[in-house]
Order: structure tokens, then C-alpha cells, then sequence
């Protein structure tokens, strides 16, 4: 299946997607390597020709089109499977920023997962270099702010735990970058629990914890992110919809949820978007953030995902400013870098609709 995208229906239609592509936006929930665009990952195709991934972007539509996460999941790794060098690594990193910056993303918090990296054989010292002077230069020269989370790849084990976690909080390795300390892949049969130590050390090491969970379980993953994780924001949480008590505790709580909608579609966790619950999170007074998780592998970007939620929310432009400003305030952003952005969206807004 690939990922559906709203219809360009008529002249409204349009003038909102113009609006939210000049719309200031933070991104909360999006992976390095799943950020790759076709022109990168056809470069790097070309550069390993061992690998089975096409070279041809027209080819990589095919490629990416997934029976279910199990699927995605092969194919996300035959796409690790490029990045080999601290250069790989520079490139994708400052090439991803580019892309954001056309978007107008300000500010971003990126998903890395170091250990499928270190496990390829790439040194340890060149990736975190190669992400930081990534970092910088996106910055200097795009005017987008980065921030990593590292996260464990929970089908890899508790050995991906303790080196993610090594990596994330010895201070002579870990990226000044860094903020908060994820869990990602499949859920089924990788219980969340297992895992408290390691959240506990990160937290301990001042990160914030921000586990993928309730994408592909029920609500009851959910909970253990919170509960045994110290979960401060839920990376989907799509099964939350299911469970009225857990609604009421996120909304009572102010823990956002980093949903994806065109992502669940794409992995076939959500069977269409009109049955995606994202709806029922906000009813229920839930702190809703829209994200892209890896946008070119789902035929999405951050400005088709705000569409998508225009659509499903039934927002206007000052519907959509306060969904933008929901990613602000969920961010990991310090006040001032928050009362920046947020002043953007306002400034741009009002102009927009000129008051
Ligand atoms: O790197 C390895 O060798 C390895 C071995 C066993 C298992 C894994 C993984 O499960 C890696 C999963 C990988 O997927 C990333 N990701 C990207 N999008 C999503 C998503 O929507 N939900 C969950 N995970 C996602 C995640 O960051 C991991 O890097 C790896
Ligand atoms: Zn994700």
C-alpha cells in the first residue's frame, strides 16, 4: 500500500496547503535514516552497489510499499544497511535539514538509532562527529535547529539497550545535541517493561524519555511507557483511542502524543485515514502533535501531514497555528527557543489573514 495523501480538491483546498507550506513548524517525531529522500538514498545506493535497494527513485516508489511494519522494518534496515561511513552519516544528516528547511521546520527532534550504526562497524567517535557537524552547519547555514534522541531498537535486545545507553550517556561520547532517549521497532513481543533500567539511567543523565508505543499494541503498551518508562511524550500512541481512562490520564497530565497519520496507514496499522483516532484524541483534550516519521518512505512530508490533520480536525489556519504551536510547547525547547517560534507562527499567521 502506499501512503494516501488528501486530495487536491479545489481553490480552499489549495490556499491551505499554501498556507501551511509557509507555516513556521517544529517536527517531534521523525527518524534519520527514514528521513533519507530518494535523491540520498539513490546516491548512497549508487556509492554500495552490493545492496539491494534500487538506485532509480521512480523504482524506490515500489520499494517502498509495505504488506505490514514487519515489512517496513526489513526494508528500513536494507536502508541502514547503506550508511557506512562517518561521510554517509554527514550527508544524510545535513541533506535531511535541507528538506526540512524547505518546509519551514525550525526546529526538529530527530530519531537515531547510533547502535545499528556501531553494530555496521562505523566508529563511534566519526558518527557522533558526522551528526554534530551536521548539526551545526544545518543551523548556520538553514537556520534549522536540531536535537537528537537516541533511541533503542527494542527487537535488537538488551545488548542494543546497554550500548544506546552507553552511548547516550558516558559524557566523553555523548552528542551535545542530545536530548531525549527513545525506544523504536516492532512492539509485538518486545515487552516495554524490560527496559525501565536503561530509561532510568538516561533519565538520571538528564534525557527525556520519549518511547514509540501503543503503534502497534494495544493501550496497555501505552501504559508501560508511562509507568515504567517515564514516558513524557508518546511517540504515536494510536492504540490510546481504545481505552477512555488512558485518554483522560494523557489529557490530564498534558502528555502529547507524536501522531503520524499517514505513517499508520503506510505500515497498515490504521486501515484508512478516516478511521485514524486522531480525532478522538482531541476531543478527549489530549495535546495532539503531527509528525512524518519517515517521511520519503511513506510518500508523506510534514506539510502533507498538517494537510492530512486540516482535513481530519476540520481546521482553518488558526486551527492549524495551534496545532503548530502544540509541537512548540511539546518540544524539548528551552522558554525563550518556544517563545520564538511560537511568535513566528503568530506573526505569519496574522499576516496571512491580515489583522
Ligand atoms: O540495526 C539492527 O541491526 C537491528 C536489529 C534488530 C532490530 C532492529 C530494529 O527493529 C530497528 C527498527 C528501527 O526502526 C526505526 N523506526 C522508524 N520508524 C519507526 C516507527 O514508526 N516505529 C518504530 N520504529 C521505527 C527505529 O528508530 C529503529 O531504528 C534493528
Ligand atoms: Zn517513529
Amino acid at each position: 500500500m502506499t501512503a494516501s495523501s488528501v486530495p487536491a480538491t479545489g481553490t480552499a483546498d489549495r490556499d491551505l496547503r499554501t498556507f501551511i507550506a509557509g507555516l513556521p513548524k517544529a517536527e517531534l517525531h521523525v527518524h534519520h535514516v527514514g528521513s533519507a529522500s530518494p535523491r540520498i538514498v539513490s546516491e548512497l545506493a549508487a556509492r554500495h552497489p552490493d545492496s539491494k535497494v534500487p538506485t532509480d527513485p521512480e523504482a524506490l516508489v515500489d520499494y517502498f510499499t509495505f504488506t505490514d511494519f514487519a515489512h517496513f522494518i526489513d526494508v528500513y534496515l536494507s536502508v541502514v544497511d547503506l550508511i557506512r561511513t562517518p561521510e554517509d552519516v554527514r550527508l544524510l544528516t545535513y541533506e535531511v535539514a535541507r528538506d526540512m528547511a524547505r518546509q519551514q521546520v525550525r526546529y526538529a527532534e530527530l530519531t537515531i538509532t547510533p547502535f545499528s550504526s556501531t553494530r555496521r562497524g562505523i566508529d563511534e567517535r566519526g558518527f557522533m562527529d558526522a551528526i554534530e557537524d551536521a548539526r551545526k552547519a544545518a543551523e548556520a547555514e538553514f537556520g534549522t535547529v536540531l536535537r537528537w534522541c537516541f533511541d533503542i531498537p527494542g527487537e535488537a535486545g538488551l545488548q542494543a539497550a546497554e550500548e544506546t545507553t552507553r552511548l547516550a550517556t558516558d559524557d566523553r561520547i555523548r552528542p551535545e545535541g542530545l536530548v531525549s532517549f527513545g525506544l523504536g521497532g516492532p512492539e509485538i513481543g518486545v515487552p516495554r517493561p524490560q527496559f525501565k533500567p536503561y530509561f532510568d539511567r538516561a533519565v538520571a543523565a538528564g534525557l527525556r524519555s520519549v518511547p514509540h508505543a501503543g503503534e502497534t499494541t494495544g493501550p496497555e503498551t501505552v501504559w508501560d511507557a508511562l509507568t515504567e518508562l517515564r514516558a513524557e511524550r508518546i511517540g504515536h500512541g494510536t492504540s490510546s483511542a481504545q481505552d477512555p481512562k488512558l485518554l483522560a490520564h494523557l489529557a490530564e497530565h498534558r502528555i502529547p502524543l507524536e501522531v503520524c497519520p499517514t505513517s499508520n496507514i503506510a505500515t497498515r496499522a490504521v486501515r484508512t485515514l478516516d478511521e485514524h483516532p486522531i480525532k478522538e484524541f482531541t476531543r478527549a483534550g489530549v495535546l495532539v502533535t503531527v509528525n512524518s516519521d519517515d517521511p520519503p518512505m511513506f510518500g508523506t512530508d510534514l506539510n502533507n501531514e498538517y494537510a492530512v490533520a486540516a482535513r481530519l480536525l476540520d481546521l482553518d489556519e488558526r486551527g492549524l497555528a495551534d496545532l503548530a504551536k502544540n509541537a512548540v510547547e511539546a518540544s524539548f525547547l528551552d522558554a525563550e527557543g518556544k517563545a520564538r517560534i511560537s511568535g513566528e507562527i503568530d506573526s505569519y499567521t496574522s499576516a496571512w489573514l491580515g489583522s
